[in-house]
């Protein structure tokens, strides 16, 4: 069962303690050194971004952010609207390209990510509105999850013969194994478009798995459900992170479910990384707590 009660009682102003305390701006080598060593200090992180800065016209989506991730974590990146968690998922998928930073992934290190290249570095993502192939059933839609992992040609797929048969029957069978693990064998001949919203939301789960990728980006995964829905869903991402090791990056605006599905949780606010830890640990962070109800500190010393 999800622990998704969250209130803001346990307001007693606490300092945070910064899982990983941020560096003094020192540019050139010297900084390029000490971030080195502080990204060996994490584990190795599956994938790190060092100092993103990016830009649309006037607007900054995100200032100098920092972020690890561990193999096999559940990372939360959330923060009010417009705070830049879509622009950072974008850059870790290499569909924005930051003015500045880097971004590293398994030992590789890009300004901007290949974005065609992003299934071979094991990288899958879903997207914040539906993005499933209607009027295919959900057995079509899943198995196309697979489409960028095959090696055969077109014209062998076309006229389905050697490899291109094997990997066709391949990519069925992992694709009903997912399928199955996600509980969706009884709608598997529907069409895709005709299933509950909270249906198709895990259809698009399934096909993010489906390639078995290191990595796999959600980008709220649980909008527009109910609340039953919310945590089925949340038993899925926790299930798909022990059955297959998935590190699993998620976007969400439902706090609660947030706080008793992460392990860690990034806090953006105004494109800047204001906080970064436990759910404990934001949980009473007092920048949080502000960016979430808005206080101007200066003008409201009273209780909440
Ligand atoms: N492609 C783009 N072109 C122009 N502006 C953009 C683009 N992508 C993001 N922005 C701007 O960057 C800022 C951060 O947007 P972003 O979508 O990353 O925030 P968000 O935290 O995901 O917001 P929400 O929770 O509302 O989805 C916003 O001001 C947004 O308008």
């Amino acid at each position: 069962m999800l622990d998704v009660h969250y209130t803001f009682s346990a307001l007693d102003g606490t300092a945070t303690l910064r899982e990983y305390p941020s560096l003094p701006r020192v540019e050139t080598k010297a900084r390029t050194t000490q971030k080195q060593e502080l990204l060996n200090l994490q584990d190795h992180p599956l994938l790190a971004l060092d100092d993103i800065t990016i830009s649309f016209g006037g607007v900054t989506a995100l200032s100098n952010v920092d972020l690890t991730v561990k193999s096999g974590e559940i990372r939360a990146i959330i923060g009010p609207n417009g705070a830049g968690k879509s622009s950072l998922v974008n850059v870790m998928c290499g569909l924005y390209r930051p003015d500045s930073g880097r971004v590293h992934i398994n030992g590789h290190s890009f300004r901007q990510v290949p974005a065609q290249k992003a299934a071979r570095l094991g990288i899958a993502r879903t997207f914040q509105n539906l993005a499933l192939f209607k009027g295919l059933t959900v057995l079509d839609n899943v198995t196309s999850g697979l489409a960028f992992a095959r090696r055969s040609t077109f014209l062998g797929q076309a006229i389905g013969l050697g490899r291109a048969r094997r990997e066709e029957n391949e990519a069925r069978e992992r694709a009903e194994q997912i399928i199955d693990f996600l509980h969706l064998g009884e709608v598997s001949g529907k069409l895709a478009g005709a299933l509950p919203y909270g249906l198709q939301k895990r259809v698009e789960l399934a096909r993010a798995l489906v390639p078995n990728p290191q990595i796999l980006l959600l980008d709220e995964p649980m909008a527009g459900m109910t609340a039953t829905e919310k945590q089925e869903m949340a038993g899925f991402v926790r299930a798909a992170r022990e059955n297959y090791g998935t590190t699993i990056i998620l976007i969400e605006h439902d706090i609660g479910v947030v706080m008793g599905l992460s392990d860690r949780i990034a806090v953006l606010d105004y494109g800047r990384k204001i906080a970064d830890g436990t759910p404990d640990e934001v949980r009473n962070d007092q920048a949080v707590i502000d960016a979430y109800l808005g206080i101007d500190r200066e003008h409201d010393e009273g209780d909440l």
